[in-house]
């Protein structure tokens, strides 16, 4: 399964899931409408509105601080909201069981009880999870190669991260919430991780989201794109129309200003008398082919450098509205 080509795209869609017991919904997982929390007199989150949809992956995207932990805590019911709705499979999430039973919530600084050892923390997770499949976790734990006997506190860093991965896999939640658990992880254990959830997801979807910086990393695996900055959600968007939305243009600057007139200018850099520009908006068919004649190169930004200019646009001085 190592350096599987699976993309989450590709993958066959289910019907909208109706699992037993308590939960039932339309194919609207998460709604949330004009979420704020506020600490004191700073607004983590400003305003949210979006839906999460049934067996669909999200990346939760944004800077550091954005507000990202704070909006995700919202939704997995262990923070209240200052104003505003988030309903989880229709209903609020905070100390709602029926709701939590299918919600797992993973983060990086997760802490289990120091004298728990790794089968503690699985056994326990498996009481409170609908959805847990024991079988699968022994074999997670066999692939992360995670002892079942040591104890929490004498784990590594990369395996306290391991282990936050195979409990979110393992529980198979509808809901599954991974905020960064993954960045103790090396490269080798983060790809096992990708694979495994790509493969996994295949066989039972569910509603994943990741939060992470890794955005190219990931960037095949996301279909839907919530991108928060300094509290609101400025993209929500399909990773699809994403990469149809902007675009790096290279060539001789005069007929790479031609382009760009009628788009909007992220960044710029030139070297004399060529110009390297990512432009947002999507040009027409006639506006590419007389770019190209005149020698420009035109190729999708790559969704990590637009993540990081837009941000940087909102903010700086390079700002130019358009289409
Ligand atoms: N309990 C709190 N009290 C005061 N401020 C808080 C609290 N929790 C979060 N914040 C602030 O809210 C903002 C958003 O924090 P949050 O952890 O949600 O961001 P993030 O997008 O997850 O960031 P990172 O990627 O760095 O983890 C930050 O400015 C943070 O300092």
């Amino acid at each position: 399964m190592e350096g599987s080509t699976m993309s989450a795209a590709t993958l066959p869609r289910s019907t909208p899931t109706h699992h037993d017991g308590t939960v039932h919904h339309d194919g609207t997982v998460v709604s949330v409408r004009g979420l704020t929390k506020r600490f004191g007199d700073f607004t983590a989150v400003d305003d949210a509105t979006f839906d999460l949809r049934a067996d669909r992956i999200y990346g939760m995207l944004g800077r550091n601080g954005a507000g990202k932990s704070t909006l995700m805590q919202m939704l997995t019911g262990q923070m209240f909201p200052t104003s505003g709705d988030v309903e989880v499979f229709g209903a609020a999430p905070a100390e709602n069981r029926d709701v939590l039973a299918n919600v797992v919530f993973v983060k990086e600084s997760q802490s289990y009880p120091f004298d728990f050892s790794v089968e503690c923390v699985l056994e326990n997770a498996s009481r409170f999870l609908q959805n847990w499949d024991a079988d699968y976790a022994d074999e997670l734990l066999r692939e992360f190669e995670l002892p079942r006997k040591r104890r929490v506190k004498k784990l590594s860093r990369g395996m306290t991260s391991a282990l936050g991965v195979v409990v979110g896999l393992a529980s198979r939640a509808p809901l599954t919430v991974f905020d960064e658990p993954y960045l103790g992880l090396d490269a080798v254990a983060r790809q096992r991780f990708y694979d495994h959830l790509l493969a996994d997801y295949a066989e039972h979807p569910r509603t994943v989201v990741l939060s992470t910086h890794l955005i190219d990393e990931v960037a095949d695996l996301i279909e839907h794109i919530v991108l928060l900055d300094h509290g609101r959600v400025v993209i929500d968007e399909t990773t699809e129309d994403l990469r149809r939305a902007a675009w790096l243009a290279s060539g001789p600057a005069t007929a790479v200003d031609t382009l760009a007139a009628g788009m909007r200018e992220l960044r710029r850099e030139t070297l004399g008398t060529q110009a390297r520009v990512a432009l947002q908006g999507e040009p027409s068919d006639e506006e590419r082919a007389a770019a190209s004649r005149a020698g420009v190169v035109l190729e999708p930004l790559p969704l990590q450098q637009y993540v990081i200019d837009l941000a940087a646009g909102t903010h700086g001085p390079n700002r130019k509205e358009s289409r």
